[in-house]
C-alpha cells in the first residue's frame, strides 16, 4: 500500500534534520575558508572550483532527471557560502578601521 501523507512527511522531516546539520558544517567550513582567503588575499568566489563542485556532484546523481534541479540548489549552496564569507570579510575589515 501506498505510504500515507503523514508517513511521508516524517521521512522529509528526518532528511531535513540531516540537511541542516550538513548545512551547518558546510557553513563552518566555509568560515574556514573565508579566514584563509582573508589571510591570503584571496578572492571570494572562484568559479573554477565551483564548476568543479557541481561538475563532480552531478555525476554522481542516481537518478540523472535530477540534473537540473540539482545544479540549481547546489549553486544557491554556494551563492550563501559567499554571503557568509562577504559577511566574515566586511567584519574583518571594520576591526581594522
Ligand atoms: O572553495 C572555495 O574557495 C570556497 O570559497 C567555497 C565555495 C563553496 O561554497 O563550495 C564558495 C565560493 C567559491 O566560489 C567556491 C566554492
Amino acid at each position: 500500500m501506498a505510504k500515507s501523507i503523514e508517513e511521508i512527511r516524517v521521512r522529509i522531516d528526518e532528511v531535513d534534520t540531516e540537511m541542516r546539520a550538513l548545512f551547518e558544517e558546510r557553513l563552518d567550513l566555509v568560515y574556514q575558508v573565508a579566514e584563509y582567503k582573508f589571510t591570503n588575499h584571496g578572492e571570494i568566489f572562484d568559479p573554477k572550483r565551483e564548476a568543479e563542485v557541481v561538475k563532480k556532484n552531478t555525476e554522481k546523481l542516481e537518478n540523472a532527471d535530477y540534473k537540473k534541479y540539482y545544479t540549481e540548489f547546489i549553486h544557491a549552496v554556494m551563492d550563501q557560502s559567499k554571503r557568509v564569507q562577504q559577511a566574515y570579510i566586511d567584519e574583518q575589515d571594520t576591526k581594522k578601521v
